[in-house]
């Protein structure tokens, strides 16, 4: 049976969020989550974590593996600067529909690309399509394609030196590959950021991975 939460949490927005107010938008999708209905977005209190990273890293361009509802690209887009581009991919054409929607209410839908389809399938045609190397990648899609993909990402010459990696869901559900991979190889300087699984007090965290080449 089709899964309904994405759909109620669309109504929500369109009905209690102002149009065009990201912040508004994020609070009310925070605000359904706690007190409706969980969802598989980043939240609040990793939410925060992502912002600190951003204003960090401050990206012109920047790829999200993972669109779910919107949230995290709404997020991220409404702190960065005016010409900054996001890409955002999503498997799930249910998904990608709410999320043009939701951040179409945001107001951001010129500052989003959204690609519905595989991530292994996208990211080869990003260089040719954006001729660009990403600043940031927010990895937020399936943890067993998080290594394959950053894999793909350096081999399709997406990275360059410096360019940042910052992956969700690290305790819960867990990416025991991908952290062996970022932790221990030569190419990556990592760090963990503690955190909550969202809306909940399980542990979960980000671990933010930058590329040396
Ligand atoms: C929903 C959920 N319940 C229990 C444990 C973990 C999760 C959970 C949470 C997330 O933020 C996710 N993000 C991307 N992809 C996922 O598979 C995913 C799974």
């Amino acid at each position: 049976t089709k899964d309904l939460r994405p759909q109620r949490l669309l109504n929500t927005v369109q009905h209690k969020a102002t149009h065009g107010d990201p912040e508004s938008v994020i609070s009310d999708i925070d605000h359904f989550c706690k007190h409706s209905e969980q969802a598989m977005n980043v939240g609040d209190e990793k939410g925060s974590i992502l912002d600190l990273v951003l204003s960090e890293v401050y990206p012109s361009t920047a790829l999200e593996l993972g669109t779910h509802c919107g949230y995290s690209g709404v997020r991220i887009v409404h702190l960065l600067r005016p010409g900054t581009r996001l890409i955002t991919v999503e498997l799930n054409p249910a998904y990608a529909s709410i999320a043009q929607q939701v951040i179409a209410h945001a107001g951001l839908q010129d500052k989003i690309t959204l690609e519905v389809g595989s991530s292994s399938d996208l990211i080869p045609k990003m260089k040719d399509h954006f001729g660009i190397t990403l600043n940031l990648v927010f990895l937020d899609h399936w943890q067993d394609r998080y290594l394959p993909d950053i894999k793909l990402l350096e081999n399709c010459g997406l990275l360059r030196e410096g360019s940042v990696l910052l992956a969700d869901g690290i305790t819960c559900p867990g990416t025991p590959d991908y952290l062996d991979c970022v932790r221990n190889s030569p190419h990556y300087e990592s760090h963990y950021h503690q955190s909550h699984l969202e809306y909940t007090r399980a542990e979960d965290g980000l671990e933010k991975s930058v590329f040396l080449r």
